[in-house]
């Protein structure tokens, strides 16, 4: 256990844990279930593919095991406007604390601050964290395949459908492919980034797009920091992307959010 994703893991089944025992699996479903219905986060990508545009998911990040501290001061609530304004489908708000100095309260003051639906950029472990997910506001999850057994991936899928939220099933190798279209979102995301190494590589995307099915829609994750790769995600299929750390590190996210969707 002594890659990246391994240690994050470890220390997410610790904080899991903690969390499950101070506030109980049951109350955290009624909190969720209290919340207004969640936003459309599939609908808004598919809006954008069907009007010719990039759907981009913008992610709110202030920190990450590669890029370590990617910006300071970070305010949540502006960098959503900015997303916003500047034609952004969706939001991805990371919430782990330990690894990238996230939490519930950004995602919650970015959502408040526009009307973009937010994926809750975590690792899932446990429907627990479905629970909370929905109960700070997210409308959609990520599950990262390699992290989670078929069971596991389906029983927290099941959870989020329940609570209608969205699911974005994140693979980096052929055979987690296999495994996402087993389950029944259609959003996968294709990670350039090896979560073991950190190392990007948007051939990785070259490569597993191609083998995503007409009825998915494809969506190509990290190390997208040009028109040119965007471009070189369009040709091979992915029409969606979601772009973090290079949009976080420009003084004008607007502007660079403009640039990167060339328009
Ligand atoms: O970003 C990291 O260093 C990282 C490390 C370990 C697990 C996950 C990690 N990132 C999560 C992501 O997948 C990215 O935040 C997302 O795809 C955006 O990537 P980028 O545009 O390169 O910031």
């Amino acid at each position: 256990m002594s890659d990246t994703l391994a240690r994050i893991l470890r220390d997410k089944q610790a904080e899991v844990a903690a969390g499950a025992s101070a506030v109980s699996i049951t109350e955290m479903e009624k909190r969720a279930l209290d919340q207004e219905k969640p936003r459309d986060f599939m609908g808004a990508l598919c809006r954008a593919i069907g009007e010719g545009r990039t759907g981009l998911i913008a992610e709110i990040k202030r920190a990450s095991p590669s890029g370590g501290l990617i910006r300071d001061p970070f305010e949540p609530a502006a960098l959503a406007q900015a997303y916003e304004i500047a034609g952004a489908s969706c939001l991805s708000v990371l919430t782990d604390a330990k690894y990238f100095q996230g939490s519930a309260e950004y995602l919650r003051a970015a959502r408040a601050a526009c009307a973009l639906p937010v994926l809750r950029k975590d690792f899932m472990i446990h429907p627990w964290q479905v629970f909370e997910a929905r109960a700070m506001g997210a409308d959609a999850i990520l599950l990262i395949m390699s992290a989670l057994t078929d069971a596991r991936a389906q029983e927290l899928e099941e959870v989020a459908r329940s609570l209608d939220m969205a699911v974005l099933a994140e693979v980096h190798d052929a055979r987690e492919m296999d495994r996402a279209l087993g389950l029944q979102t259609r959003l996968i995301g294709v990670n350039n980034r090896n979560l073991k190494t950190l190392e990007t590589d948007l051939a990785i995307s070259e490569a597993l797009v191609p083998l995503v099915p007409a009825d998915r829609i494809p969506v190509a994750e990290s190390g997208l920091r040009n028109t040119d790769d965007v471009a070189r995600m369009a040709k091979v299929g992915a029409h969606c992307i979601l772009v973090g750390e290079f949009l976080m590190r420009q003084p004008d996210v607007a502007a660079a959010t403009r640039a990167l969707l060339g328009t």
